[in-house]
């Protein structure tokens, strides 16, 4: 009878963020290492599912690096990064499309829709939702391409988000879809850019005006230099971290992106750890949340 009672008194806990988030758009960036296995899957697929019966609009873009790095070992090519971004050429291209477009985003589709939701997959070159242009990338704090040009640096077909066009996620909200974007974006030649997954989400919050933007990791959330998680950070003083190497790898385009969208009108900016069971639930409905938050 207590276990009961406790249960209900978890989802009366949860009734003010219930009615906080109604209506409201939630952006959820599910990151390729948050993909742990079968049984975290299927929790993530129902978390969704509860947010978009409970009124909320769920929004989610999906990263997938490890499983391009997987299919990229077997055709033996080695990958390359700098500053969290994967150095791009045609082939790797290919690779990021095939296994973001035909393979992550189909699987995530299938499990919400499997267990009882209705979820759509996107890439960025569905109705032009992600526009984007060849990032630029200067050599500050990369430490890797010590011969590279002083000022800029080669990243081949990486692109950066010049303008998201909200009319398909529209469209699906009207008619109670979930999408599922991958991070592929299209530019002026109508060709594929490969887009950190984070910089996408930060994007389609900041232009859905997102009440929350969620990223899931594979660690606490934002470390100090001491392995301490770091509960709340400040805007203003994500730079200065970057700057003195507390943050680095692919932890940079994350807060960066939070920062953006924070700048750009999203509410709250959360950095948590995907590979805890209900880890979304956890952050948005109760009193305490989980991960790093970035306002
Ligand atoms: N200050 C920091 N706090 C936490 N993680 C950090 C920090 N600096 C760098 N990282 C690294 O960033 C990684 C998360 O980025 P990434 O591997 O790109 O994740 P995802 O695949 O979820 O997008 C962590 O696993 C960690 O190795
Ligand atoms: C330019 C760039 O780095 N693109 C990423 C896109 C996938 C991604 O961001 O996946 P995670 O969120 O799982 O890291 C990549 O090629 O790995």
């Amino acid at each position: 009878m207590q276990e009961s009672i406790d249960r209900a008194r978890g989802l009366i806990e949860s009734l003010p963020y219930m009615q906080e988030f109604r209506h409201k758009t939630v952006v959820i960036k599910y990151g390729g290492h948050a993909m742990v296995d079968e049984n975290l899957k299927k929790q993530f697929a129902l978390d969704i599912i509860l947010m978009k019966h409970i009124g909320i609009n769920p929004v989610i873009v999906h990263g997938g690096g490890p499983q391009i790095n997987r299919l990229l070992d077997r055709l033996e090519i080695k990958p390359s990064y700098v500053q969290g971004m994967r150095v791009t050429d045609g082939e790797t291209m290919s690779v990021v499309e095939m296994v973001l477009v035909g393979k992550v985003n189909k699987e995530i589709v299938g499990n919400i829709n499997h267990c009882g939701g209705r979820a759509v997959g996107l890439s960025g070159r569905d109705g032009d939702l992600i526009c984007a242009e060849k990032m630029k990338v200067s050599k500050k704090n990369d430490g890797t391409l010590e011969d590279a040009p002083p000022e800029l640096i080669d990243l081949g077909r990486v692109g950066q988000v010049t303008r998201v066009n909200p009319e398909i996620l529209q469209a699906l909200e009207t008619n109670d879809f979930i999408p599922v974007i991958a991070p592929v974006g299209v530019g002026e030649d109508g060709q594929a850019f490969n887009i950190n997954a984070d910089l996408v989400a930060g994007s389609i919050a900041a232009e859905l005006k997102a009440a929350k933007l969620v990223l899931l990791t594979d660690v606490a959330g934002v470390q100090d230099n001491e392995g301490t998680l770091l509960k709340s950070l400040k805007r203003s003083d994500l730079e200065s971290y970057i700057d003195n190497g507390t943050i680095g790898g692919g932890m940079i385009p994350k807060v960066r992106c939070c920062g953006d969208a924070l700048k750009a009108g999203v509410t709250k900016t959360h950095i948590i750890d995907g590979r805890i069971e209900h880890a979304i639930l956890l952050e948005i409905f109760t009193r305490e949340g989980i991960g790093t938050e970035i306002v």
